[in-house]
């Protein structure tokens, strides 16, 4: 399975070509719809999203419901164009010429010998990532079919965290407005006002949780295949993605082995079992039956209201850049992005194991599978 997406920010829209979804499953398009309104939510948005109304126009590759195995065309509109469309292309209108410090503006310029920030930021934004949440629930649909799911929640806004770190029901998660588990979200509320007040912005972290995957995906074998590697890469792409550690991540450097490494039992039954988590559910570059957890390390977003120094691509005089509509924080909204990108490696991951040109195909060749894995014993003997 691949995917590409295409679009800008205050132009028509965006739109994703998914290949490789199997023939057979079944697309239940309020679902996307679901995910693409929880992303555009979670306190700290700006007036932006009170323009937008995302929702998914699903142009191939479904036809009565279910998909064909036929490359799926997607596209969400922007309804901010509309404000545009007469001066989109006025380079005098919609001109930017201070370059913000965080943000793709100065270096993009350079880059593609342009003269205008407005062509490195419409693509450049974060807008994108509604299309790839799009995507994103595609992929959760085929993977609701194995029982494997993902949660992503809120672990920290700025420098205020949420205690619990696990065993969160999805639809918790996602009831809070800052979508973390509701223990300390009135505090997170609070320095999210102020950092609004004071005309900033704030970074965070999510928590992810990948559940019921079975062990062996991903491989040891070559780098580009290491189920780490390539999950970390998917979460990297999105805007504003500082880092990834997996299970205790960055903590575990300070630890012995003896106290790092998750101790393999058998239970009654013969079954492996762990009572650790301390490597996030991959070894040797694979699952490993845990459940995978890792935590994404979000920056403060760089359109900072009050102001931050810069010079002017016109006058190459040095200034502050001009002010922008904006977001405080994109830790809420990023942390349904982090879920989705999530769902896409995985799928792609599992395909590329289970795959075949129907879901029935990818049904059976899953049930052999995990049939060798449970009972390797049996086999044994
Ligand atoms: C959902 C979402 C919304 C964002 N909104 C803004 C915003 O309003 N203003 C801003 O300056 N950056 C925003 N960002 C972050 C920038 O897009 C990002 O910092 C920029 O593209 C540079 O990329 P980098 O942070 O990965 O280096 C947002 C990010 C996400 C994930
Ligand atoms: C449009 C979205 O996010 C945008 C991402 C973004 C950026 O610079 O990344 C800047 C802001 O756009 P605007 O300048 O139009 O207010 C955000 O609103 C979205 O998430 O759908």
């Amino acid at each position: 399975m691949r995917y590409l997406t295409a679009g800008e920010s205050h132009n028509k829209g965006l739109i994703a070509i998914i290949e490789g979804i199997p023939a057979g499953l079944d697309i239940d398009v309020n679902k996307i719809n679901n995910v693409l309104r929880l992303r555009q939510g979670g306190y700290g948005r700006g007036n932006r999203m009170k323009i937008e109304k995302d929702k998914v126009n699903i142009y191939s590759g479904v036809r009565g419901g279910y998909t064909t195995g036929a490359p799926i065309g997607l596209v969400i509109e922007n309804k901010d164009w509309y404000n545009y469309r007469e001066i989109y292309n006025d380079d005098d209108k919609m001109k930017y010429c201070t370059p913000r410090p965080g943000h793709a503006d100065l270096v993009g310029m350079y880059k593609y010998n342009l003269s205008d920030c407005r062509d490195v930021l419409e693509r450049a934004s974060a807008r994108e990532t509604a299309i790839r949440v799009a995507v994103g629930a595609i992929s959760e649909q085929l993977l609701e079919k194995f029982n494997i799911t993902i949660v992503s929640y809120v672990y920290s806004i700025g420098t205020i965290s949420s205690a619990i770190k696990s065993n969160v029901p999805k639809d918790l998660v996602y009831n809070s407005p800052v979508y973390c588990p509701f223990d300390n979200h009135e505090e997170m509320v609070k320095e999210i006002d102020k950092a609004k007040e004071e005309k900033d912005s704030l970074g965070g972290k999510v928590y992810t949780e990948v559940r019921n995957l079975p062990m062996g995906l991903g491989s040891y074998s070559q780098w580009d295949k290491k189920l780490d590697c390539r999950l970390t890469s998917q979460v990297m792409s999105i805007p504003s993605v500082k880092g990834v550690e997996f299970g205790i991540g960055f903590k575990g450097s300070k630890l012995k082995g003896s106290q790092y490494h998750d101790e393999i039992f058998l239970d009654e039954n013969k079954k492996i079992y762990r009572i650790t988590n301390n490597a996030g559910g991959i070894e040797g570059g694979m699952s490993n039956g845990q459940h995978i957890c890792f935590t994404t390390a979000i920056k403060p977003i760089p359109t900072v209201l009050k102001g931050l120094r810069t010079y002017n691509v016109e006058t190459y005089k040095e200034t502050v850049t001009d002010y922008q509509r904006s977001d405080t924080t994109v830790v809420p909204a990023a942390s349904v992005v982090v879920s989705s990108v999530t769902a896409i490696e995985i799928a792609r991951v599992f395909l590329e194991k289970f795959g075949g040109d129907s879901l029935n195909d990818v049904k059976n060749n899953f049930k052999n599978y995990v049939r060798r894995v449970e009972r390797q014993k049996d086999y044994e003997n």
